[in-house]
């Protein structure tokens, strides 16, 4: 029957393509849009030219995309990959066509009210999860622990690291500046959409502005706020999860601890000994609430000048938190890294890019950034 071998590409064609778009990752909320039911009809027809003359091999795929928020500063990513997955299709040429438009609210209401579902039950908390997640902290201020969270998190991205950053420092955060995010998460009915910036995906109470903050922040107090970042935040399951913790010894970490039972401390000091005393104690709040310390991390540990390695604040801080911290704790809490001092970290930084990379977000060839990435591996290994 003319037409019928024509149907049966078709159809057979329109359940492929369908099987292509189930591996299109929505990047904000991590899942495929075919599972979001993103994708509302698959349109095949066999192209003709202008002349009205059938092209072999070729057919033009309408895809109907709905949206979740309309006009989200991801739609063309996600028009892109969608129309990847289409083009590549193999043996035959395939030219997409995408129809967007936007979910109705009943819809999106069903849509967020499952996520939420499936995220009450804490998605860094169940047995068996993927996700690592290494808790920055310090004693005292000023050390670089931002500094050090910003640049490991680039780092764990740029090695292919699927990874996410909580700033959970709520009074000193730096984090959005550090990674030039100067937008608000999307706010999906009540559901906040970290925002991607250099490969991370971050959240941080400086995206927020007036009202926002207020509502984001209704806890009183400051470890309420971690736990609010963990349920109105959709992460997805990220390989890792970085947390800049509020510089001193105390609340954050037992939070941590109640919120975040995997997590893996992790200790940042300077060389000099004023600096490792004090993240001595942050380290020793393992003692009172069951939180493992994965390790200390020496910073500012040398400057490298004209073929010199100079010690300009001394030396010996980051062995000595190690062995207070293994004696005390009765496992091993080993020195992870010295890092240089590196004047891009500042200037680099400021600029809203983690000096780690370069402006083409690849891991720049740099001491800095082989340090980083030594640091990264040990971790993560
Ligand atoms: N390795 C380094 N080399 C050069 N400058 C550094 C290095 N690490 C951090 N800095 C600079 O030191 C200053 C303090 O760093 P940062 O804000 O990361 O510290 P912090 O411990 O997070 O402090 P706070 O908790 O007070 O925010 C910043 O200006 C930062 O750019």
């Amino acid at each position: 029957m003319p037409g019928q071998e024509n149907m049966t590409d078709v159809t057979v064609i329109r359940g492929n393509v369908y099987e292509r778009l189930s591996h299109v990752i929505d990047p904000e909320i991590g899942r495929s849009v075919t599972d979001l039911g993103m994708i509302v009809a698959i349109d095949v027809a066999p192209s003709h030219s202008t002349e009205g003359v059938r092209a072999p091999g070729r057919f033009d795929v309408t895809v109907h995309v709905e949206l979740t928020v309309p006009g989200c500063p991801l739609t063309q990513t996600i028009q892109d990959r969608i129309d990847e997955a289409v083009a590549s299709y193999p043996g035959l040429e395939l030219v997409p066509h995408i129809e967007v438009g936007a979910m109705d609210a009943d819809k999106l209401t069903g849509l967020v009210s499952s996520l939420k579902a499936e995220r009450r039950e804490n998605p860094f908390n169940k047995p068996g999860i993927k996700t690592r997640i290494f808790a920055i902290a310090s004693g005292k201020g000023g050390v670089g622990k931002s500094s050090v969270s910003a640049n490991l998190a680039a780092t764990f991205s740029a090695l292919g690291y699927d990874t996410a950053a909580i700033d959970a420092d709520i009074y000193g955060f730096s984090l959005p500046g550090l990674f030039g995010v100067h937008s608000q998460p999307t706010n999906l009915n009540g559901m906040l959409m970290p925002v991607t910036a250099w490969g991370v995906k971050l959240i941080s109470i400086g995206m927020f502005a007036g009202a926002d903050r207020a509502i984001l922040w209704r806890g009183p107090r400051l470890q309420r706020s971690l736990e609010q970042f963990l349920s109105d935040v959709w992460w997805g399951q990220p390989d890792v999860l970085l947390l800049d913790l509020a510089p001193g010894t105390g609340d954050m970490a037992i939070s941590v601890a109640q919120a975040l039972p995997n997590a893996e401390l992790v200790v940042v000091t300077t060389p000099q000994p004023s600096a490792s005393d004090v993240a001595v104690r942050s380290g020793l709040v393992a003692l009172q609430v069951p939180l493992k310390v994965r390790g200390v991390v020496e910073n500012m540990s040398y400057f490298d000048h004209a073929g010199e390695r100079l010690r300009i604040f001394g030396e010996g801080g980051g062995t000595r938190v190690s062995d207070r911290l293994t004696d005390a704790l009765g496992y091993d809490v080993p020195l992870l890294a010295s890092l240089p001092l590196e004047p891009d970290i500042r200037e680099v930084g400021e600029s809203g890019r983690p000096a780690v990379l370069d402006s083409d977000g690849s891991l720049a060839d740099t001491p800095l950034a082989s340090s980083f990435t030594a640091l990264a591996r040990r971790l993560i290994g």
